[in-house]
C-alpha cells in the first residue's frame, strides 16, 4: 500500500465558529475520515487533547480565542504539539497567508472552499504526518527487541518526571540486566542471544502492562521500566511478575553459575520528584541498587529510595 492509498481513515477536527461551514467541510471529508468538530477555540483545544486527531482544519476569525491563539496552544502543549494545522479562511491576503503559515500552520485554503481542493489538501497533510509519524517510530524502537530504545527512555523519563513533579506523584524505574549474558553468548552463540533479549522484553512487556508503562533498552543486555504514577510497592510488584514471567520461560542458560535457567537482577528505585531533583538521580539510585543485586548473588531485585 502507497503513503498516498493511507491518506483516508484520518480523524479529522473541523474548528468554526460557523455551524454550516463546519457542515460544508463535514460533506466535504465524510466518505473518507472521521470528523469531529469544535464552534470555539477552547472546546477545540479540550477535544485536540483528549481525541488527539490527526489534522485540524482551524478557522482563523472567531470570536474570542481566533484561529492563531488555538495555533499558538496547541504548538505549546507536547500532547498537541504534532498535530498539523490547516487554516480556512476568507481572508486572503499574502499577509493573511503569511501570518497563518508564520503561526505554524501546515496550509491555506481560502474560503469558500471548494470539496476536491479540500480533501486533496487533507490527503497531503495526513500523508506527510504518517510518514512523520513512522519515521518517530521507527528512531524511537530498538530493532533487535521491538522495545523502546535509549533515546524514547530519555524522552518519555524527562516528561514523565515534569507531569509527575507537578502532581507530585512517585516515578518507579526497574533497571532489569540479564545474569550472565556474556557466558550465554559464549555457549549458545550470539545469534542465540538475540533472540533471548527478545523474549526477555517480552516478558517485560507482559509484567509492566499499563498503558503508561515503558518498557527500554537502555544498552546492551540491560533494560529500563519507567512506571509513572506508581509507588515503591507497585514497583516491587512488577519486579516480582518479571521474575515469574521468566520462571514460566524457564531460558535454559547451562553456563551459568546462578541458575540453570536464565535469570535477572533487579535495581527498583522510587521517587516524588522535588524542586532540586533531576531524572538522573532516579536512574543513578536503580543503578546503584542494581550493582548492589548483582554483588548480592544475581537473580533478585532489591530496592531503595533517594
Ligand atoms: N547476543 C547479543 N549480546 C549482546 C548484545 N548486546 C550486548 N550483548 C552482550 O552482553 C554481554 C554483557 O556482558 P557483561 O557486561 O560482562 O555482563 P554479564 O556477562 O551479563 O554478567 P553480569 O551482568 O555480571 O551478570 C556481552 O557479552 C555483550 O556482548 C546484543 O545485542 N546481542
Amino acid at each position: 500500500m502507497s503513503w498516498t492509498d493511507m491518506a483516508v481513515n484520518g480523524r479529522i477536527l473541523v474548528v468554526d465558529d460557523a455551524m454550516e461551514n463546519i457542515q460544508i467541510l463535514h460533506a466535504a471529508l465524510q466518505d473518507e475520515h472521521e470528523v469531529l468538530f469544535a464552534l470555539d477555540g477552547p472546546r477545540a483545544l479540550a477535544i485536540a487533547r483528549s481525541q488527539h486527531p490527526d489534522l485540524i482544519l482551524l478557522d482563523a476569525v472567531m470570536p474570542g480565542m481566533d484561529g492563531y491563539a488555538v495555533c499558538k496552544a496547541l504548538f505549546a502543549a507536547p500532547e498537541t504539539s504534532d498535530i498539523p494545522v490547516i487554516f480556512v479562511t476568507a481572508l486572503k491576503s499574502p499577509e493573511d497567508e503569511t501570518r497563518a503559515l508564520g503561526a505554524g500552520a501546515a496550509d491555506f485554503i481560502s474560503k469558500p472552499v471548494n470539496a476536491a481542493v479540500v480533501r486533496a489538501r487533507v490527503r497531503t497533510q495526513l500523508t506527510v504526518k504518517r510518514q512523520r509519524d513512522a519515521l518517530r517510530a521507527l528512531i524511537l524502537t530498538d530493532a533487535l527487541t521491538g522495545v523502546a530504545n535509549r533515546r524514547a527512555f530519555d524522552e518519555r523519563l524527562d516528561m514523565e518526571w515534569r507531569r509527575c513533579g507537578r502532581g507530585q506523584l512517585p516515578v518507579s524505574l526497574l533497571m532489569v540486566d540479564i545474569d550472565h549474558f556474556k557466558l550465554y553468548n559464549d555457549h549458545y552463540g550470539h545469534p542465540a542471544g538475540d533472540t533471548t533479549l527478545a523474549e526477555v522484553a517480552g516478558a517485560m512487556r507482559r509484567a509492566a502492562g499499563r498503558g503508561q508503562d515503558l518498557v527500554a533498552r537502555y544498552g546492551g543486555e540491560e533494560f529500563a521500566i519507567l512506571l509513572p504514577q506508581l509507588d515503591e510497592q507497585g514497583a516491587i510488584g512488577v519486579g516480582r511478575r518479571l521474575m515469574h514471567e521468566l520462571e514460566t520461560l524457564d531460558l535454559p542458560h547451562a553456563a551459568s553459575p546462578t541458575s540453570q535457567r536464565l535469570t535477572v537482577s533487579i535495581g527498583i528505585s522510587s521517587m516524588v520528584p522535588r524542586e532540586h531533583s533531576l531524572p538522573a538521580d532516579l536512574v543513578q539510585a536503580a543503578d546503584a541498587l542494581l550493582y548492589q543485586a548483582k554483588a548480592g548473588g544475581r537473580n533478585q531485585y532489591r530496592i531503595g529510595a533517594a
